[in-house]
């Protein structure tokens, strides 16, 4: 039996993350973690009566779990995946916000400790396919600004997967700036950059998790764009990285390098 916390699970991706390792056979969930609650009851958050729940990630004993689960908040995710591989959890990570830098310094903790573990910006399949089919499409169409359309709640802007898709196409592509010479009669009307991709983020009621790379090139434009409707659509994403992260020998980022 794989014993997982789950780090956030009283939040939206938290829930679906506990109803999916309730269904899932050889998984059970010994523990959670919650920055405030309004009941200690486990089962009130619908998981097993013998779970253990934490409010301060230091009180959390090493053996309770084996896989470290976590959909928290950008100011958390740092702290919580260093202290899951210090103490021996293996992190399957959905939360954004971690810089490059910090990545790079979990990668090494994680070699160090010889412990695998998935950072996954997106857990749906549309957007990893929209993330590599804009890298392949960045080849022929170098010009691309970013859309991504999210809910009103989200914290972090932009989104872990708009980032994410403009590192892809970065790799690919001279940076450059396309039409340099605009002025902005309106700070931010062009969007944040990313080594001259400009990514725009809305943030609307009624919207979950949408993007659109926009390519131009003379005459002809192409447009990409994924859709997720539902946070259930996360979730087969996630119960990948739940069997796979047992073969791991260190952190891997993005789930298309686990498929
Ligand atoms: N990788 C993916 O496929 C997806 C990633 N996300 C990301 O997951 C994260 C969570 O998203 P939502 O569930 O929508 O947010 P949410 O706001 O509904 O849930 C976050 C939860 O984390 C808890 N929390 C806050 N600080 C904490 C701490 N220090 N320790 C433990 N728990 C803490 C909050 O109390 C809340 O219950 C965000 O970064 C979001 O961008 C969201 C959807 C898909
Ligand atoms: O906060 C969200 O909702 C989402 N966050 C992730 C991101 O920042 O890319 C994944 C998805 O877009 C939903």
């Amino acid at each position: 039996m794989t014993k997982v916390l789950i780090a956030g699970f009283a939040g939206s991706m938290g829930q679906q993350a506990v109803n999916l390792v309730n269904s899932l056979p050889g998984f059970e969930i010994t523990a959670g973690l919650a920055h405030t609650l309004k009941s200690q009851n486990p089962e009130d958050y619908q998981l097993p009566a013998a779970a253990k729940i934490f409010t301060n990630r230091a009180d959390i004993p090493a053996g309770i779990a084996d896989v470290w689960v976590d959909f928290t908040v950008p100011s958390a995710v740092y702290g919580n995946v260093k202290f899951a591989l210090e103490h021996g959890f293996r992190p399957v990570v959905g939360t954004t916000g971690l810089t490059d830098e910090q990545e790079g310094e979990l990668l090494a903790l994680s070699k160090k400790k010889h412990l695998g573990g998935l950072i996954a910006p997106n857990f749906g399949m549309s957007a990893v396919l929209l993330m590599k089919f804009a890298k392949e499409a960045a080849k022929y169409f170098p010009d691309v600004e970013i859309i991504e359309m999210h809910h009103e709640d989200k914290k972090d802007a932009p989104s872990g997967t708009a980032l994410s898709t403009a590192k892809m196409i970065a790799e690919v592509r001279e940076p450059h700036q396309t039409a340099p010479d605009t002025t902005e009669s309106l700070a931010g009307a062009r969007g944040g950059d990313y080594q001259g991709i400009k990514i725009h983020a809305v943030r609307l009621p009624g919207y979950i998790a949408h993007e659109q790379v926009l390519f131009g090139g003379k005459g002809e434009a192409l447009t990409i764009r994924q859709d997720s409707f539902d946070r259930g659509s996360f979730m087969s994403g996630v119960k990948v990285a739940l069997e796979r992260v047992g073969e791991l020998d260190q952190l891997v980022v993005g789930l298309e390098n686990i498929l």
